[in-house]
């Protein structure tokens, strides 16, 4: 079994990016410790899944570019209930609101054939951003002007 040469986990680029391309594809599945850079991967024996490979990150990249826009236009909304909080004189967090969508999201998961774990971490970091960016506001008196221009 063949293992990287150079020691940074990264298979070598260019001509020969892996003398076995296979072997390197399914032996090193699953570990964080070996990569393959696909695109150098294209022999005649790997063309196939690397051209429905190139597909799929087609999808991919579509999906990755509106979970950012969708990401921007959350974060809009919780700095604008953040600005809303301070000048009211509520505390950034609102528990029982966090457990109310913890249990909708696990459910919404469950029923979309996703682990509930990863709708929970999601719910974790953007919960966990939205509450840093609200502390920030308050501690500029409800001015959203110190998040600049992002949200
Ligand atoms: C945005 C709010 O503030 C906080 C952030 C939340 C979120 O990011 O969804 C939810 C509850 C609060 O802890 C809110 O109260 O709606």
């Amino acid at each position: 079994m063949s293992e990287t040469s150079n020691g940074t986990g990264e298979w070598p680029q260019g001509q020969g990016n892996t003398s076995s391309p296979s072997d390197a594809l399914s032996s090193h599945a699953g570990t964080d410790q070996q990569a393959t850079t696909i695109e150098a991967a294209d022999t005649p024996q790997t063309h196939e899944a690397v051209r429905k490979i190139e597909a799929l990150r087609a999808t991919i990249d579509n999906i990755d570019a509106a979970v950012v826009h969708l990401l921007a236009e959350r974060f809009k909304a919780t700095s604008q209930v953040g600005v809303l909080k301070a000048q009211a004189g509520f505390a950034p967090a609102d528990l029982r609101r966090e457990e109310q969508q913890i249990e909708r999201l696990r459910r919404i998961a469950q029923d979309a054939g996703l682990d509930t774990q990863i709708a929970e971490m999601y719910k974790q970091f953007v919960v966990e951003e939205a509450k840093k960016r609200h502390r920030r506001i308050a501690e500029a008196g409800g001015d959203p002007g110190v998040l600049d221009i992002y949200a």
